[in-house]
């Protein structure tokens, strides 16, 4: 019953206390096509991702644990958050978040998170930067982190390696930093596929278009659009260019076109 009551819904979980609670309603699922990434990384990830839950006896014939870890890292608004959420829905997952820099969560509790969570849902460790600092960093700032009840980086990583069950868990981190992640964090077996989700490439900013303007003209028009943009010769991400839209929700696409300076502005 509770079941089909959530089908095409993506439940998200918090923690709360040592247990996980939904947060809000559960969402429609957001289809995968609608986060536009440059070519091939949905379907490297999304293929990843099914091919380890569909595969239990490959692990377990090895005496191989039975996790799988993904580090999406790139600049905000690239479609990072969307785009699991949206893989979440595809696999048919939820999601349970979980903030690292949340005070109060020690080593034992993240322990007793991670062997508790729903079935068939993904781990998201979001902003996993801004939780540790790399070990290189100097004194000065480690001693910032020092004192608050918290996981410490040793902790997370015997509770990464910790996490078997007999049921596929996919835990995802990400981050706008590759650079400040320890090595220790991002190794194989802890993640085991990295993947840049980046600004937007030719081919997402034309996509981008044809996402929100249909019609006979609207693959010329898209073309022209994505000429414009790229003759800035400015990074732009997805979300931009997707507020930029919707500023212009009720443009004629011409409109669209001749305005596409304001993508920076608004
Ligand atoms: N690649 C994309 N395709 C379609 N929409 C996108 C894409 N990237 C971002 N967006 C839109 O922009 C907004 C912000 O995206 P999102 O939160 O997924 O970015 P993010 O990379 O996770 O950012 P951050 O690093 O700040 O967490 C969302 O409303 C989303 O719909």
């Amino acid at each position: 019953m509770a079941l089909r009551q959530h089908e095409g819904k993506t439940i998200m979980y918090t923690a709360m206390g040592s247990e996980w609670r939904p947060l809000g309603h559960p969402r429609r699922k957001r289809p995968i096509s609608s986060v536009v990434l440059d070519k091939g990384i949905s379907e490297k990830i999304l293929g990843d991702c099914k091919e380890f839950v569909g595969n239990p006896g490959w692990y377990t014939e090895r005496g191989i644990p039975y996790r799988r870890g993904y580090l999406l890292h790139g600049p905000p608004g690239c479609g990072k958050s969307s785009y699991i959420t949206a893989l979440a829905g595809d696999l048919g997952f939820s999601i349970c978040v979980l903030n690292l820099s949340e005070r109060g969560l020690s080593d034992d509790r993240l322990n007793h998170l991670l062997s508790v969570a729903p079935q068939q849902s993904i781990i998201l460790l979001e902003d996993i930067d801004a939780a540790f600092v790399s070990r290189e960093d100097t004194p000065q700032q480690k001693s910032a982190y020092e004192g608050l009840n918290r996981v410490t980086f040793s902790g997370l990583l015997n509770c990464l390696d910790g996490v078997a069950s007999t049921e596929a868990r996919i835990v995802f981190m990400t981050t706008n930093y590759l650079e400040r992640l320890d090595p220790a964090l991002i190794r194989p077996g802890r993640v085991d596929l990295k993947e840049y989700i980046g600004w937007c490439s030719p081919h997402q900013v034309e996509q981008m278009f044809l996402r929100f303007y249909d019609g006979d003209k609207a693959p010329a028009q898209a073309a022209r659009f994505t000429e414009r943009v790229l003759a800035f010769e400015k990074n732009v991400s997805p979300a931009q260019i997707q507020g930029f839209f919707m500023f212009f929700k009720h443009s004629d696409p011409e409109e669209v076109i001749d305005n596409c300076k304001m993508i920076w502005e608004l």
